[in-house]
């Protein structure tokens, strides 16, 4: 479990991603694609974020940020109080002063494992190499028998027995599950700080997914890392968080709109588009509330052209009319920890005074959002 107390490892201040492109089809102009907006998000040491939301709400773009992989358009994301992308700039042109941490150390300390780990082991090395990579590089004082009795030990932690046997073994010749454990094993020999786990279990069998996630959270104590998890289902979020004492993050089109426990988030949602993704999310359905999704419309808006106001109220069963005008700060509203980003939240907002959108609209009753279980 992390110590909020402590300074954070990874702190992302007023982030935005903003991508410009030229509009396809001959159409004249550019638009630009609102993937991250104003988001703001501390990770601590030995900490467990989930962030969900639906397929476009940028997830990904909000991971790859946080570690430095992708460059913000605006707002700052800081390692140990570090900003990233500055010192990276700095080590290029003048080296590491002895005071700041360098490119190698930050890019070290911030890993990856993908959706897809056939695409990122190296398809010509073994699995004994692809491991005994990153010990060569990061301890490098460690024998070759060293190294191997490591890395079978690792092997059969996790399952892959007989060690020697899957040690010889090219990525094709393991199962999805295998790939998998073999790029979290070598994300960890990196002895990183933080993983970004982007959407890491969705290809496995269902089945294999609570393992896996047992085995991150197992390894998490072992190595003493955090997890930044992205994913689409709840119900994943909700399982890695609660055993970590985590917080589950829900984006929409570029937003962190409520953030908290799992239990907060899961048990008592304060955000409508919370809401939503819990009704979308058949294993956490209350299977004796409404059988329509709590939307006044199923059209996501476009995120090179968001909604001006509360980005949600488009679709929010409860939008008023100041939710068109004004955008609601992320807040604490009870002094809980959780932070939703909702007028409905503060008593005395004037959203309480203006007028409903539109009372006619019948919640619609075709379909669920992008966001439901598999
Ligand atoms: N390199 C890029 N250039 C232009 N637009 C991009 C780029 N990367 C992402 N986007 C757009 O930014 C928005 C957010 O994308 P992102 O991949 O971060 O969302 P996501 O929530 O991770 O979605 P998914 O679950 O489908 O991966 C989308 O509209 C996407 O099309």
């Amino acid at each position: 479990m992390s110590n909020a107390d402590e300074p954070p490892l990874l702190s992302i201040e007023n982030v935005s991603v903003h991508f410009t492109s030229k509009r396809l089809f001959g159409l004249a102009g550019s638009e630009t694609v609102h993937a991250v907006d104003g988001v703001s998000l501390d990770i601590h040491e030995n900490d467990v974020v989930a962030l969900v939301g639906e397929s476009g709400c940028g997830k990904t773009t909000l991971g790859k940020t946080a570690i430095g992989v992708q460059r913000p358009t605006a707002g700052r994301v800081r390692y140990r109080g570090q900003n990233i992308w500055e010192s990276m700039e700095r080590n290029g042109l003048f080296g590491s002063t002895t005071e700041e941490h360098s490119e190698t150390e930050i890019r070290r300390a911030l890993q990856m494992i993908h959706q897809d780990p056939g695409s990122s082991l190296n398809a010509n090395y073994t699995v004994e190499s692809i491991l005994a990579d990153p010990l060569r590089r990061w301890q490098s004082e460690m024998t070759s028998a060293d190294r191997r009795a490591r890395i079978y030990g690792l092997l059969e932690y996790v399952g892959m027995t007989p060690a020697a046997d899957y040690a010889e073994r090219y990525p094709h010749q393991l199962s999805g599950g295998e790939q998998q454990r073999v790029a979290l094993i070598r994300a960890l020999l990196m002895n990183p700080d933080v993983i970004l786990a982007d959407e890491a279990i969705s290809a496995l069998d269902v089945s294999l997914r609570v393992e896996m996630m047992e085995l991150m959270l197992e390894l998490q104590a072992q190595f003493d890392t955090s997890y930044l998890f992205i994913s689409h289902n709840l119900a994943n979020a909700k399982h890695l968080t609660q055993q970590a004492g985590g917080r589950i993050g829900i984006m929409y089109l570029g937003e962190i709109v409520e953030i908290g426990t799992p239990k907060q988030i899961i048990h008592d949602p304060q955000h409508p588009y919370t809401k939503v993704l819990l009704w979308a999310t058949s294993d956490l359905r209350d299977r004796s509330g409404v059988s329509d999704p709590p939307v006044r419309s199923l059209d996501v808006p476009d995120p090179a052209d968001p909604p001006s106001g509360c980005r949600f109220h488009t679709r929010c069963p409860e939008a008023r009319a100041a939710c068109t005008r004004d955008s609601p700060v992320l807040d604490d509203h009870d002094g809980d920890g959780r932070r939703t980003a909702c007028f409905r939240q503060k008593s005395d907002h004037p959203y309480w005074e203006s007028e409903p959108l539109d009372d006619d609209i019948a919640l619609q009753s075709n379909g669920a959002t992008s966001a439901d279980t598999d």
